[in-house]
């Protein structure tokens, strides 16, 4: 797969703030992503994890700090310039009615575009590889809308992977999926990084899986990291109660050795109910 070898590039931000009118979200945020690696950001519901990514994909803009893409400042690069770079996946994408398949991941090829700059042939095989990828091609001509929505979501991550950026920032990317596809998905995802040097930046609900492949796990709360580091390092019995305020065990995967979370519900909570 030729086409996914690209040298990783490098997303960080500093001191970032960032909301929505004048609610504030993001209170100070500082990340670097691991250049070919795949880091999956981690937190309650509301904590912030999807103003983070939009914030860094350059589609929020930051009421405070800065992003910068390979040293450049995010949000004073242009449009295209960004999007040849990195690709995002948003949460809950709805498709224009009517579009086909392989129209959809067709516009993943849109930054490399232009009116002097055509190469149908190289748009061809980028959108036939991230179909063959995501196991999609067998949808090509299908109406989107027409698909199950574990079917569409695989759609979508194809567009992602046919704009072809060494970045890619995917929020939720396994809604949707039933577990063995997601744990498909993820392995695929790991091996984008691994073999073909990609960065990507996932959020996730599922912290087993997010143990499991993640080479950092980032842990967000109210609108803070709150702790990052590599999954044997951060994913705690005490973490999870820090972020999530979930009690769980802390169990290691006897063939990986990865940590696995079994939540339980404590006495107090039982109490509560
Ligand atoms: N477009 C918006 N306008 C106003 N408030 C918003 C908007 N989008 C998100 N918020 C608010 O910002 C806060 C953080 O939302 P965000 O989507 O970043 O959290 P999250 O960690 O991704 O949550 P989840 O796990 O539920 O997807 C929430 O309180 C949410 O209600």
């Amino acid at each position: 797969m030729p086409a996914y070898s690209h040298p990783a590039s490098r997303l960080t931000a500093d001191s970032l703030h960032a909301g929505y009118d004048a609610k504030r979200i993001l209170q100070g945020v500082d990340i670097a992503v691991a250049e070919g690696q795949l880091t999956v950001l981690l937190g309650p519901n509301g904590s912030g994890k999807s103003t983070l990514l939009k914030t860094l994909a350059r589609t929020l803009t930051p009421s405070g700090g800065h992003v910068y893409l390979d040293g450049k400042d995010i949000h004073r690069s242009n449009t295209r310039e960004v999007a040849q770079r990195l690709g995002i996946l948003p949460q809950g994408p709805i498709a224009p009615e009517g579009l086909s398949v392989k129209q959809l991941v067709g516009m993943g090829r849109f930054p490399h575009q232009g009116f002097w700059k055509k190469d149908p042939q190289q748009d061809a095989n980028a959108i036939a590889e991230a179909m063959a990828y995501m196991h999609v091609t067998e949808f090509a001509d299908r109406d989107v809308e027409a698909l199950s929505g574990g079917q569409r979501q695989r759609c979508w991550i194809a567009m992602v992977l046919a704009q072809q950026t060494d970045l890619i920032l995917l929020d939720e990317p396994t809604t949707f999926l039933d577990l063995k596809v997601q744990v498909e998905l993820l392995a695929l995802l790991s091996r984008l990084a691994h073999d073909h040097g990609r960065t990507l930046l996932l959020v996730l609900h599922d912290l087993n899986l997010a143990a499991a492949y993640a080479d950092h796990l980032v842990m967000m709360r109210d609108g803070q990291i709150v702790i990052s580091g590599t999954p044997s390092d951060v994913f705690t019995a005490a973490n999870l109660k820090r972020v999530f305020d979930l009690d769980a065990h802390i169990l290691r995967d006897p063939a990986s050795g990865s940590p696995v979370c079994v939540p339980f519900t404590s006495a107090t909570l039982q109490a509560a109910l």
